[in-house]
C-alpha cells in the first residue's frame, strides 16, 4: 500500500528489454518536500527507474506497474509539469539554436497555455531563480559557461513549478566545485517551491550531503530504503554495507563509478532465482540462492535480505 502522506509513490515498477525485465518489481515513495536519492552501481536500473516516473523509458522497453502522484495516476499531461526532469547531458535539454530564454517561455506556454508576455516573464523570472540575469536570456546556450548552462537547465526543468523533480546524475560531467553549487542551488529551489527531488547518483558523498532517504537499488530492485542518518549508521543489506565500505574521505573526481564489493551484478535476465546479492555475499546461503527476499520493514527502513534480522539480536 502506498504510504497517505507520499507526493509520488511507485508500486510494482517494472521495466524490461525482449520479455527480460531490468527493473524488477520497484515499489518506493517521495514524500512531499524530500529529496530521495536513488544510489547503486552502474546498471542497477536508477536511469530507468528515474525515466519510467515521466514515461520516457526508451524505445524497444516495456514498462509495467504503477506511478501515483498524490494518490492519483500520473498521466502524460503531468510529465514536464508536474513531475520534470534534469537530465544527466546539460546540453541535451537545450536546443543549440534558440536563446535560452525562448526554450523555456515555449515549455511555459506549450504546458500552462500562458500569453507569450506573461510566457517571457515566467521565463525570466525562472532564469533569475537560478541566478541568470535577464540581460542573458536571449543568448544561446553555447555562449554560456558549463555551471550557467547547468542552471538554465534547473529553470527549464522549474519553470512550470512541477511537484517532483527527478534529476538524473545532474552533476556527473561538472567539476566537484561546480557539482556542489548546482547540487545546492537545485535543492535551495526545490526547497523554496515545496517540491520533493529524487536525485539519481553514484556519488555517496552527495546522497550524505544532500538526501533525507536514500533507496539503495541492486540489479534492478531495492536492496535497502530508508533514511540516510540511520542507512549509513548501519547498514542491514549486506549490499548497502559493502557499498558504504566504499566511500571515498576526500571529493570524487568526476565520472568515477562505484567500485564495491568484488564480483559484478548479474546480467539482466540471471540470476532465475534467489537474492541477486547472493553470488557476492560472504553471508549468503542456499536460502538465499533459490528464494528472492522480499523488501520488509525492519529498524525503521526497509530491507531485502534473508539474514538482515540477524544484525538487531
Ligand atoms: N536502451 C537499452 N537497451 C537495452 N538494455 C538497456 C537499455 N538501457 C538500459 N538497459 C539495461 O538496463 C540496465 C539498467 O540501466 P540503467 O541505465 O537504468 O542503469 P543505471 O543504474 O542508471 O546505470 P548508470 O549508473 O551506469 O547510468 C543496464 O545495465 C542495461 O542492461
Amino acid at each position: 500500500m502506498p504510504r497517505s502522506d507520499a507526493l509520488l509513490s511507485v508500486r510494482g515498477l517494472r521495466v524490461g528489454f525482449d520479455g527480460v525485465d531490468v527493473v524488477r518489481g520497484l515499489s518506493f515513495d517521495v514524500l512531499p518536500g524530500e529529496v530521495l536519492a536513488l544510489v547503486g552501481e552502474s546498471g542497477a536500473g536508477k536511469s530507468l527507474t528515474a525515466r519510467a516516473l515521466l514515461g520516457m523509458v526508451p524505445r524497444g522497453a516495456t514498462a509495467a506497474g504503477r506511478v501515483l502522484l498524490r494518490g492519483s495516476p500520473v498521466t502524460p499531461a503531468d510529465w514536464g509539469r508536474r513531475i520534470a526532469l534534469v537530465p544527466q547531458d546539460a546540453l541535451s535539454a537545450l536546443s543549440p539554436v534558440h536563446p535560452v530564454g525562448d526554450q523555456l517561455a515555449l515549455a511555459v506556454r506549450s504546458v500552462q497555455g500562458l500569453s507569450r508576455k506573461d510566457a517571457r516573464l515566467r521565463a525570466r523570472e525562472a532564469l533569475s531563480e537560478v541566478g541568470i540575469p535577464a540581460a542573458k536570456s536571449g543568448s544561446l546556450p553555447h555562449e554560456f559557461s558549463g555551471g550557467m548552462r547547468q542552471r538554465a537547465v534547473l529553470a527549464m526543468a522549474l519553470v512550470n513549478r512541477p511537484d517532483v523533480v527527478v534529476a538524473d546524475e545532474p552533476t556527473t560531467a561538472l567539476d566537484p566545485a561546480t557539482q556542489d553549487m548546482v547540487l545546492g542551488l537545485l535543492r535551495e529551489r526545490c526547497s523554496a517551491t515545496g517540491a520533493s527531488l529524487v536525485l539519481v547518483t553514484h556519488a555517496l558523498d552527495v546522497v550524505r550531503a544532500h538526501a533525507d532517504r536514500m533507496a539503495v537499488l541492486y540489479a534492478g530492485a531495492l536492496a535497502e530504503y530508508g533514511p540516510v542518518d540511520r542507512v549509513f549508521a548501519r547498514p542491514l543489506a549486506p549490499y548497502t554495507a559493502g557499498l558504504l565500505a566504499t566511500l571515498p574521505s576526500g571529493p570524487r573526481p568526476p565520472k568515477t563509478r562505484l567500485l564495491v564489493v568484488p564480483g559484478r551484478p548479474p546480467a539482466p535476465g540471471e540470476p532465475a532465482a534467489g537474492c541477486a546479492f547472493a553470488p557476492r555475499c560472504a553471508r549468503a546461503t542456499d536460502h538465499c540462492r533459490t528464494e528472492r527476499p522480499e523488501p520488509r520493514p525492519l529498524d525503521g527502513r526497509t530491507v531485502a535480505c534473508h539474514h538482515a534480522a540477524l544484525e538487531t539480536t
